[in-house]
Parts: structure tokens; C-alpha cells; sequence
């Protein structure tokens, strides 16, 4: 069929233009919403066509565009090279780099004198290469990432079978103007558009007006959306008009991605880093200083006092206390944390955890308290209806078939009354409601039948809130009205004033029927079940009560059933909570659902132990200080609002507590954004719940919290390992290097090797050891408090233990190594024989104390699951490697020259020491951190 689209997008961009006086004209112009859809056409009774969706809407494209913003260019690598280049130590280096250069070849010997400065030119453009590998790497990661995370699904109404209209989800970037999509609650609206049907629709454009209460929609009044904004309440469809660029949030979001802040360790980090690199500019500056006066001495006992060929010895120096710099300004901290984050947001996604802001990585690690929703997170979500209460009569089993009496009333409330449906297969929709709906159609009710035939004798809906914790329908009826009513069965059933008996006529409720009726729902309860009442009453409309407010019918009901829904704890959960306990994390529940039915659910968890469960309104009123006495013993609450999820969170933030809330609904999405880490459900949840949320748990599963709890702890403890790493090695290279200048050794370690050994524990490092993978033993420990520093006393021991073996090996080298290797270091070729070994053993060290820092908790097994970590032996092989090559052929370049087998051999054995000695170092004990000690789990107290 040929499309003829009789309006083109800057009309279609004018009917909604923001601030415009005469929008009303305009779609009169285009003869109303009815035309419109005409003029882009799309039939609201059919949707766009399944030809249409089989070409991918190609015409349709090609004339209205693609809901796609166009990207930010990504950087180009050399822009990134150029960014690496700017760091000032580095530019020092250069400059100092050409000098010896220069003065090398005019001055010093023209055949050898390029060499120094050329090799430290040729390290310094390799130090900017990697950085700025790594950094591109980053941006592609950051931007894959960022497109999962945009990328939500839409329901629309388009033909799907030939003559077959349905809704189906699609991506928000395959919409198209002229698509219909459904709005409910908590939905984003994905482009702009016109409304074409409201029940009670509103919206909060406060993204894009500013405007923080939500706006009510309708066909006549409201009738514009806008893409962005967000559905509060009630439910839609609209037909799109705008999409892409060409929508009021394209142009209003022009320039919207941005680079994600750095996180709270970022910049800890980054704190650490320069006060690192302030202690080594001031030992750089002391060596220099050092160096200066003993060549100033030097030359004034000479008899023709200061030579210009000395003065080469000078720039040498200089260079070789910026090298020192460089080599102490730990660039590769900030760096490990962001490659430590990519590499876990990567991976978490595989764990069923989308990562929205990058900080909750880290902070998911240190989380003291997490409040659970109960339906599908800590349970599966497959709901049955298993007992209940039908004709004044208990059922512990439903039976194959009900009295025809109750069947009629009872079938046309769940029919009404509900949002699910049957696709033909299964029934689709809330699972509570799914439930009742899987009931009819075992009951053999002719439920699709019914539905079909009393569509349009629906009157008014009030759908179902978290805060009201029931539905209602009104129906015409013979001339009048009725209203079906289902909910939490305590609320509904307190509204009702009759029964139905045996004989399916309504009873008056009396005291003892009451008592009788309120113990069966306590029953239920009490074995877990989920309870529902539905009732119904019939009434004639005065004609001054409009259908506007609820309440006003809301009293007087007839009880038809109440019916108890099973829903099983998922099988992993008691032991996903275990977990979170051993690990020093409290666990608590926070469901909608009835007092008991909550309790028993969170004792099969593990959840409600010796504490106590409490209800929402008791919780609510509550004082601040009774909270306060409260929370510590708490442990369930039920029956609750989204508001008590708030202020529980608030509560607990007040008490020092870093918190963690689930949430799926859109109300839940003050408490997700209060809380350190909002986790939103990404089955169930809405587009509001997961838009202010940090982590979107996509199975809804407890047990990928811990997931992310366990990825969070691994980020810490790797950029700990790497700290722990690095600090080493500045350790041993600043003092090395101060020593030596002072007792006339000059500089034993030169330029071009210290920028050999500042790749190696800077970048390499930062990824060999920030990318390894979590063990469940991360989940043994407490978490760090806030104000825990990053250095645990025991790194600090592991770094002076370890730096103080390195210095006394290398200072025996260099010190007494001439008659041990037999070496007259007076003889320029024999000094560099000998202080290549020096420079071996010094790599090699490092190389062993990076399998030493793979373990910061004194674990007995440094090697535990090394083999899962083909980066880390990667790196390491790789380390090796290069310094056998550049032991071996680095020459004049590297000032090296090729050792003998023995050497090697004592230099690797030298190295390889210091893992045997990890273990004499850690028989030193440490004070524990405060965070660390109180109630031990056992597996701590075992390694203990
Ligand atoms: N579609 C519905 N129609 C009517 N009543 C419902 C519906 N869904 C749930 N209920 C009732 O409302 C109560 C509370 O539901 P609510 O949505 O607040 O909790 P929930 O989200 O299901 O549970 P949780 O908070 O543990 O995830 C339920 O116990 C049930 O009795
Ligand atoms: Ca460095």
C-alpha cells in the first residue's frame, strides 16, 4: 500500500511547539488529532502496518526521521595522545630530553650522545601511547554501556498478523511518528505526540517545563506530550508526531551525554595521587639537590674549576630527578579505578546487574543495610491461586468447579476488573491478577468471551496504586451501576457490609460472620499465602456524584471470594541472604503485601529471625526517636506505602548507615534516589523506578544484589591491591634513589629503566590487578566504614615488610655486589654489568610482589584462582618478556648489557623470595580496623 503522508514535520513540529499562543489553530488546521492521524497514515484501530514493519518502515523514516540523536563524536585517538602529552612531568621530561640531546651531541661524544635523550624521547611517546590507548578504550566501553543503558522498550499497538492488531514492546529508537503506544503509570514517554485516549492520566514534564507537579491529560485540553516526560498515574495511548531531533526533547537535550562525574574513590584516588606525588617531587628535589652540591664540590677541587662538558653531567641529573617524579606521580591510580569500573559494569551486566551510575559500583560494595521488596524479588513472581473462601465455604484446595451461582459474580469482577488478559496462550500482566485470570480459565470460564462482550459497558476504572492497595470498576448494569472491587483483603473486606451464603444471596455481616471470615484471611496468611477479597455492590446514580473520586462508593460491599495466591521464595534466596548476613549486611523486608503472609515469607528467607515486623502505619506514626530504638530490632514491614520505604531509608542513612532499597513501582522512586544505591527491578519495574535508580537488577532476583554487592567489594579490594602494589615500589625506588645519590653513588636505576619500571606499575599493573574477578570470600568480610582509610593496616605492613627486603637486596648490590659478582665497578663496563642485575632483580621483585598483592587480607593462598585471570599472567608473561629483551639487547639504549644464566638465576631467585617471605611478613600482627572487628562471621574467625 502507498503511503501518502499529507503533512510534513516542521507542521507536525509546529502543533506542539513550546510557548506557541496558537496551537489550538493548528490542529484545528490539520482538522484535529483524528486528522492528523489521517495525514501521517496510521489507522488508531489498527496501528502501523505489518507491511510497513516488514519494509522497517522505510518511507516512513525517510520522511519523519528516526528517534535516534545523532552521537557525540567520540574523541579521536590523537586528541586523547595530545591530552596525554599536556601532563606537566612529562613535558619537563621532553624539554630536559632535547637539552641532553643537544648537549649530548655537541658537547658530549656525537656518535653515543643521542642515545640517552632519544630513549627517553621514545618512552615518553610510550607513556602517552598507552594512556591514551587506555583511555579510548574507556570511552568505547563507557559509550557500549551507556547505549544498553538507553535503550528501553516500548509497548505499542501495531497490526502484527495480517488483519491482527496487538501490543508488542519494541525499542524507544525503533519508533516511528504515526506508531500508537500505550502509556501506563510509571512510563517514559518516548517521543512527542498527541493524546488519543486518557483514563486519569498524568504527567510530569518537570524535565522538561520545570513544572514539578504532575499535569493531567486528556484529548481536549492537554493533549500534547512531550518525549522524556514521565506518566504518573493513570493510563493512555497517543500517537506520535515527533521523534529524534525533531521532537521538543531533541531540541531541548542538544547537548546531553556527558563524561560520567568521577566517583567518590576517583577522587579519594586522586587526593592519594597527590599527595604521592607531592613526597615524590620533594624527594626528587632533595636527590637533585644532593647531586648539585656533590658535583659543585667535584669541580671546584678541579684544577681548571667547572668544565663545560661537566655540565652534561648536570642536565643528567635533572633528568634523572624528573624521572623520579614520574615514576612517584601514580597516574595509574585514578586509571586502575575507571578500569577496574568498566571491567566490572561489563561483567555485572552478565550477573543481571545494569550499572546507571557508575559510583554504585563501588559504593554497592560497602552497603550496610538493604531493604528488599518481598513479590518477585525475594519471591519468584509465579502466582496460583491455591485456597480460598467461596459460597461461605473454606477451600484448602480449589476444586475442578464452582457453583454456577458464584461463577457469574465472580467471573465479571476478575473479567472487569483486572489488567490482565489472555493472549491466547497465557495469561498476560500482573502476576497477582494473572493468577485470578489462570483460576477462570480452569474453572473453564468463558473469560475472552465475557471480556469481548462487556468492553464497552465499562464505565470507569480506578486502577490499582501501591497506596490504595486495591482496583475498582464500574460497570454499566441493567440500567445501573455496579462496582467491582478486588484488593489486600484486610482493606476490602473491612469496606464490606454483607457475604455471600451458601445459596450465593448476600448476608448481613454479623459480629461472629466477621471474626469468622477476618480468621480465615489470617490463616492463609499465615502459611504465606497472598490473600485477596473481591466484592462488588449494585447502585443507581443520583446524578450529582460524578465518577471522579472513588471514596464515595467505596462502602457497603458485598464479599464474593476471598481467594489465597501462592507464590514460592525463589529456591536461591535464604541462601543469597546467609550471604548478605555473613558479610556484615542486615537484611530487611519492605512489601505491600498483609502482615502475615510477609512474616512467613521472610522467615523461609531468612530474613525475619529474632527482630521484629510491624506495619505501615505504625511505623509512619512513629517519632523520629522511637524510629531510631525501632530500626536496629526491625526486620519486616508490611502493608506499607511507598512514603514508609522513604522515611526507613531516611532513617537509616541518619544512623550512619550506607543503604540500599529496591523498588519497582513509580512512587518507590523518592526512596531509590534517597537511598546510597537505588536497585530498580528491571522486569517489573517502570521506566520512572528505573530511571532513578543506580543499578537495575534486570532478573528482579535477590540474589543478583549480592551479585553486585560481592562486584562492589571486588572494585575496592582490587584498587587496595594495586594501591598496597604501587606504593611498594615507590617505596623501594624513591629511597633507592635518594640513598644512592647521597653515599656517591650516583644514580644506579637510569632514566629510560625507571620509565621502563613506571610502565610496568603504573598502567600494567593497573590492569593486571584491577581486573581481577571477584571470590565469594570478598562476602566474609565486614564492610569498610566511611571513614576506614584506604590503606589497611595490614597493606601498610605489607608494604614496609616487602620495601624493606627489596632496599636491603639492592642496597647489598650495589654496595657490596662488585666483589660478590666480581665486578670492578671502576671499570665503566663492569659498573653497568653490575647495576644491570641491580635493575633485573629490582623488576623481577616487582613482578613476584604483584602475585603477593593479589591477596591484601592476609588469605593463606596468594595464587587462589590466578588461572581465571588470563590478564593478570598475560601481563605478567609480558613483563618478563620485554625485560629479558630489554636485559638482553637494550644496550646503550636501556644502558644494560646481557646477563649470564647464573645471573639470572639469582636475580629471579631474589625476586621469587619475596613470596616465602609474605608469609614470614604476616605472622607480624596488626590492630584489625574497628569496621572489621565486632561479631566475626565464622569463616573470619576460622582463617584467624
Ligand atoms: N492488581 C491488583 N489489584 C488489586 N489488588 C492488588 C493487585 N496487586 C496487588 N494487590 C493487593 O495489594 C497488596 C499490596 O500490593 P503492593 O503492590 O503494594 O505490593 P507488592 O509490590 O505486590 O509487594 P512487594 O512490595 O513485596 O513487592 C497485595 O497484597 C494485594 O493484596
Ligand atoms: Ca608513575
Amino acid at each position: 500500500m502507498a503511503l501518502n503522508f499529507e503533512i510534513n514535520q516542521d507542521e507536525l513540529f509546529g502543533l506542539l511547539e513550546i510557548g506557541e499562543p496558537t496551537l489550538k489553530k493548528r490542529l484545528e488546521d490539520q482538522e484535529g488529532i483524528e486528522g492528523v492521524m489521517k495525514k501521517v497514515c496510521v489507522d488508531p484501530k489498527v496501528g502501523l502496518r505489518l507491511s510497513e514493519t516488514q519494509s522497517g518502515f522505510k518511507t516512513r523514516r525517510e520522511k519523519y526521521g528516526k528517534n535516534q540523536f545523532p552521537e557525540q563524536p567520540t574523541k579521536s585517538f590523537f586528541t586523547l595522545v595530545f591530552e596525554a602529552l599536556q601532563d606537566s612531568t612529562l613535558i619537563i621530561l621532553m624539554i630536559s630530553a632535547v637539552v641532553s640531546l643537544v648537549l649530548g651531541v655537541t658537547v658530549e661524544d656525537p656518535r653515543t650522545g643521542w642515545i640517552e635523550g632519544t630513549a627517553i624521547l621514545a618512552a615518553v611517546v610510550i607513556v602517552c601511547l598507552v594512556t591514551a590507548i587506555n583511555d579510548y578504550q574507556k570511552e568505547l566501553q563507557f559509550r557500549a554501556l551507556n547505549k544498553v543503558k538507553d535503550d528501553v522498550l516500548v509497548p505499542v499497538f501495531r497490526e502484527t498478523e495480517p488483519g491482527l492488531s496487538a501490543a508488542v514492546n519494541v525499542s524507544i529508537h525503533e519508533i516511528n511518528v504515526g506508531d500508537i503506544v500505550l502509556l501506563s503509570a510509571g512510563a517514559k514517554i518516548p517521543a512527542d505526540g498527541l493524546v488519543i485516549f486518557a483514563n486519569e492520566l498524568e504527567v510530569n514534564e518537570s524535565e522538561l517545563t520545570g513544572e514539578p507537579k504532575a499535569i493531567h491529560k486528556n484529548k481536549n485540553e492537554n493533549y500534547i506530550l512531550y518525549g522524556g516526560t514521565k506518566v504518573m498515574t493513570g493510563e493512555g495511548r497517543m500517537v506520535i508526531t515527533g521523534v529524534g531531533i525533531k521532537s521538543q526533547w531533541g531540541h531541548a537535550r542538544k547537548n546531553f551525554t556527558k563524561p560520567p562525574d568521577p566517583t567518590p574513590l576517583q577522587l579519594k584516588l586522586t587526593d592519594t595521587a597527590n599527595l604521592i606525588g607531592i613526597i615524590g617531587t620533594v624527594s626528587a628535589g632533595l636527590t637533585l639537590l644532593v647531586l648539585v652540591i656533590q658535583w659543585v664540590l667535584k669541580n671546584m677541587a678541579m684544577e681548571n674549576g667547572f668544565s663545560f662538558e661537566s655540565f652534561v653531567e648536570v642536565v643528567d641529573f635533572l633528568i634523572i630527578a624528573i624521572t623520579i617524579i614520574v615514576v612517584a606521580v601514580p597516574e595509574g591510580l585514578p586509571l586502575a579505578v575507571t578500569i577496574s569500573l568498566a571491567y566490572s559494569m561489563k561483567k555485572m551486566m552478565k550477573d543481571m546487574n545494569l550499572v546507571r551510575r557508575l559510583e554504585s559500583c563501588e559504593t554497592m560494595g560497602n552497603v550496610t543495610s538493604i531493604c528488599s521488596d518481598k513479590t518477585g524479588t525475594l519471591t519468584e513472581n509465579q502466582m496460583t491461586v491455591v485456597a480460598g473462601y467461596f459460597l461461605d465455604n473454606y477451600y484448602k484446595e480449589i476444586p475442578e468447579k464452582f457453583d454456577d451461582k458464584i461463577m457469574e459474580i465472580f467471573g465479571e469482577g476478575v473479567a472487569t476488573n483486572s489488567k490482565a488478559f489472555w493472549d491466547g496462550k497465557q495469561a498476560v500482566g500482573s502476576q497477582t491478577e494473572c493468577a485470578l485470570v489462570n483460576l477462570l480459565m480452569k474453572l473453564k470460564y468463558p473469560y475472552i468471551k465475557f471480556q469481548k462482550e462487556n468492553e464497552d459497558k465499562i464505565v470507569k476504572t480506578f486502577t490499582f496504586s501501591s497506596a490504595r492497595k486495591r482496583m475498582s470498576t464500574i460497570v454499566k448494569k441493567n440500567g445501573n451501576y455496579r462496582m467491582h472491587m478486588k484488593g489486600a483483603s484486610e482493606i476490602v473486606f473491612g469496606k464490606c457490609s454483607h457475604f455471600m451464603d451458601k445459596e450465593g444471596g448476600a448476608q448481613k455481616l454479623n459480629e461472629s460472620k466477621e471474626n469468622e471470615i477476618k480468621g480465615l484471611i489470617q490463616k492463609m496468611a499465615s502459611s504465606g499465602l497472598r490473600t485477596l477479597t473481591l466484592a462488588y455492590k449494585d447502585f443507581t446514580k443520583t446524578g450529582k456524584e460524578t465518577f471522579d473520586e472513588p471514596d464515595q462508593f467505596e462502602k457497603d460491599l458485598i464479599c464474593i471470594a476471598i481467594v489465597g495466591i501462592k507464590d514460592p521464595v525463589r529456591k536461591e534466596v535464604p541462601r543469597a541472604v546467609k550471604e548478605c548476613q555473613n558479610a556484615g549486611i542486615t537484611v530487611r523486608m519492605v512489601t505491600g503485601d498483609n502482615i502475615e503472609t510477609a512474616s512467613h515469607i521472610a522467615r523461609e528467607c531468612g530474613i525475619l529471625t529474632d527482630g521484629k515486623a510491624i506495619e505501615g502505619y505504625q511505623w509512619r506514626n512513629l517519632s523520629d526517636e522511637e524510629r531510631k530504638k525501632l530500626v536496629p530490632e526491625l526486620q519486616v514491614i508490611a502493608r506499607s506505602s511507598p512514603n514508609d520505604k522513604l522515611i526507613l531509608v531516611k532513617a537509616l542513612k541518619e544512623m550512619g548507615e550506607i543503604v540500599s532499597v529496591t523498588g519497582d513501582g513509580t512512587n518507590d522512586a523518592p526512596a531509590l534516589k534517597e537511598a546510597n544505591v537505588g536497585l530498580s527491578m528491571g522486569i517489573t519495574g517502570t521506566d520512572v523506578a528505573k530511571e532513578a535508580s543506580a543499578i537495575v537488577i534486570l532478573d528482579d532476583n535477590f540474589k543478583s544484589i549480592v551479585n553486585a554487592v560481592l562486584w562492589g567489594r571486588c572494585v575496592y579490594d582490587n584498587i587496595r591491591k594495586f594501591l598496597q602494589f604501587q606504593l611498594t615500589v615507590n617505596f623501594v625506588a624513591l629511597v633507592l634513589a635518594f640513598v644512592s645519590a647521597i653515599t656517591k653513588k650516583g644514580s644506579p636505576l637510569k632514566a629510560v629503566q625507571m620509565l621502563w619500571v613506571n610502565l610496568i606499575m603504573d598502567t600494567l599493573a593497573a590492569l593486571a590487578l584491577g581486573t581481577e574477578p571477584p571470590t565469594r570470600d570478598l562476602l566474609n568480610r565486614k564492610p569498610y566504614a566511611k571513614t576506614d582509610s584506604l590503606l589497611s593496616n595490614k597493606m601498610i605492613r605489607n608494604i614496609l615488610t616487602q620495601g624493606a627486603y627489596q632496599l636491603s637486596v639492592l642496597f647489598f648490590i650495589l654496595y657490596f655486589g662488585g666483589s660478590f659478582f666480581h665486578y670492578d665497578i671502576s671499570i665503566p663496563e663492569q659498573q653497568v654489568h653490575l647495576y644491570t642485575i641491580l635493575f633485573n632483580s629490582f623488576v623481577l621483585c616487582q613482578v613476584f610482589n604483584e602475585l603477593n598483592s593479589r591477596k591484601i587480607h592476609d588469605e593463606l593462598n596468594i595464587f587462589q584462582g590466578l588461572f581465571k585471570n588470563a590478564i593478570f599472567i598475560g601481563i605478567l608473561i609480558f613483563i618478563v618478556a620485554v625485560q629479558f629483551l630489554v636485559v638482553t639487547f637494550g644496550g646503550k639504549f636501556f644502558s644494560t648489557t646481557p646477563l649470564s644464566l647464573d645471573e639470572w638465576i639469582i636475580s629471579i631467585s631474589i625476586g621469587a623470595a619475596s613470596i616465602p617471605l609474605r608469609y614470614v611478613f604476616r605472622l607480624i600482627k596488626v590492630p584489625i580496623e574497628a569496621s572489621q572487628l565486632p561479631k566475626k562471621s565464622k569463616a573470619q574467625k576460622k582463617e584467624d
